[in-house]
């Protein structure tokens, strides 16, 4: 049985309806990402599971119990789903020590015992040294793990993230991630966040749940989903960044020979190709460039191509080159200036059959 079975439909008057299906089973790492582009849906799934949304139709189910059923009139109130919910702005109380405002997650207990459920959360999240201070003397960090806290001091069965880092600047960010995943690891329970920032969901997530378009487009593994696109809708969400029209014309031993503008390459054949027509999706990290170009076979392409562009990206450099299709590729500072990648520069592109992914064009 799956530990969360969603099926939802909410329709807002006067704007969009969306209509998402999400199961999850337990046991498969903690974290789940809701990802999606701006206005895809993701708040909306993450309220109606908190029940402060109600869905037109559908349910949901948690451990086996419904928290909410449209046709048999079921509705539980946010109180009864034990769900904690984490906020952008972390919405601590200003005015209150950060051990109040852990405590006023802790509700229907006695001070001794409310007392000694917020030093034990406070330790698991290495607040301790904390309790005494107010939200304006934390830093981003410490607020978060103190708002993570005070989500956990009720705790919760599942706890629900919208967007955690965005009211961060960029490289408090960066740096949040990683300490967020293993915050979250050690509440040790199934949490699910919502973000449109992709190096967020490939850092904080086990599972990717992709929305778009009103809908659950792809659920699997992260790595899977950035790699393996189901179709063409999640390439272009999770940012694949060559998503290119391709021709099978041949296909051999599990590898597909496909025309991609004026080129041919051995991609991964993935079955179930019926039609010829197909989208050839590939990462630019999988792309290695080389001034020389190197024996190629069945399981490694190798393309001629002229750099038309360069740009700095943080550490990396992205190139695009001219294969007989426009390819981009992203390489180390240092590889770049090695290769003297700059426009005009002859490079040869090389790229493992098995990097390359065959996604059936819609027609
Ligand atoms: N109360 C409302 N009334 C009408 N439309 C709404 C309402 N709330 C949300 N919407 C619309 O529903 C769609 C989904 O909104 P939602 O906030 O769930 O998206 P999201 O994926 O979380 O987006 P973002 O990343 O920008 O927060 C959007 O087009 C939004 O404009």
């Amino acid at each position: 049985m799956n530990e969360l079975e969603l099926e939802v439909v909410r329709r807002y008057r006067g704007g969009p309806t969306v209509a998402a299906r999400l199961d999850l089973p337990g046991g498969e790492g903690p974290v789940t990402v809701l990802f999606g582009p701006s206005g895809a849906g993701k708040t909306t799934v993450l309220r109606c599971l908190a029940g402060l949304e109600r869905p037109d139709a559908g349910a949901i189910r948690f451990r086996g119990e419904t928290w909410f059923d449209a046709a048999a009139g079921v509705d539980l109130p946010p109180a009864r789903r034990g769900v904690g919910l984490l906020f952008q702005d972390h919405a601590l109380f200003p005015h209150l020590t950060v051990a109040a405002n852990v405590g006023y997650g802790v509700r229907g207990v006695d001070r001794a015992e409310r007392a000694r459920r917020v030093a034990e959360v406070a330790a698991r999240l290495g607040v301790e040294a904390l309790l005494a201070r107010r939200p304006g003397q934390l830093s981003g960090g410490e607020r978060q793990r103190v708002a993570l806290a005070r989500a956990l001091a009720a705790r919760p069965r599942l706890l629900l993230l919208d967007e955690p880092l965005s009211a961060l600047d960029a490289p408090a960010r960066e740096a949040l991630r990683g300490e967020l995943r293993a915050t979250l690891e050690r509440a040790g329970l199934p949490s699910i966040v919502v973000t449109h920032d992709r190096a967020e969901a490939m850092a904080l997530g086990d599972r990717l749940a992709v929305l778009a378009g009103g809908g659950v487009r792809q659920v699997g593994p992260v790595h899977e989903v950035f790699s393996a696109p189901a179709d063409l809708e999640v390439a272009r969400v999770v940012g694949t960044e060559n998503v290119l029209p391709a021709r099978v014309v041949e296909r051999r031993d599990g590898l597909a020979r496909v025309a991609v503008g004026r080129a041919l390459v051995w991609a991964l054949d993935p079955g179930r190709l019926e039609e010829a027509e197909a989208y050839a999706c590939l990462r630019a990290e999988d792309v290695v460039l080389e001034s020389s170009p190197a024996a190629a076979t069945s399981a490694r392409n190798e393309l001629a191509g002229v750099v038309v562009a360069t740009s700095a990206e943080g550490p990396l450099v992205r190139v695009t080159l001219d294969c007989g299709f426009r390819l981009v590729a992203l390489v180390t500072r240092d590889s770049a200036e090695r290769l003297g990648a700059a426009p005009g520069r002859q490079l040869a592109a090389l790229v493992k059959a098995q990097a390359i992914r065959l996604v059936l064009r819609p027609r």
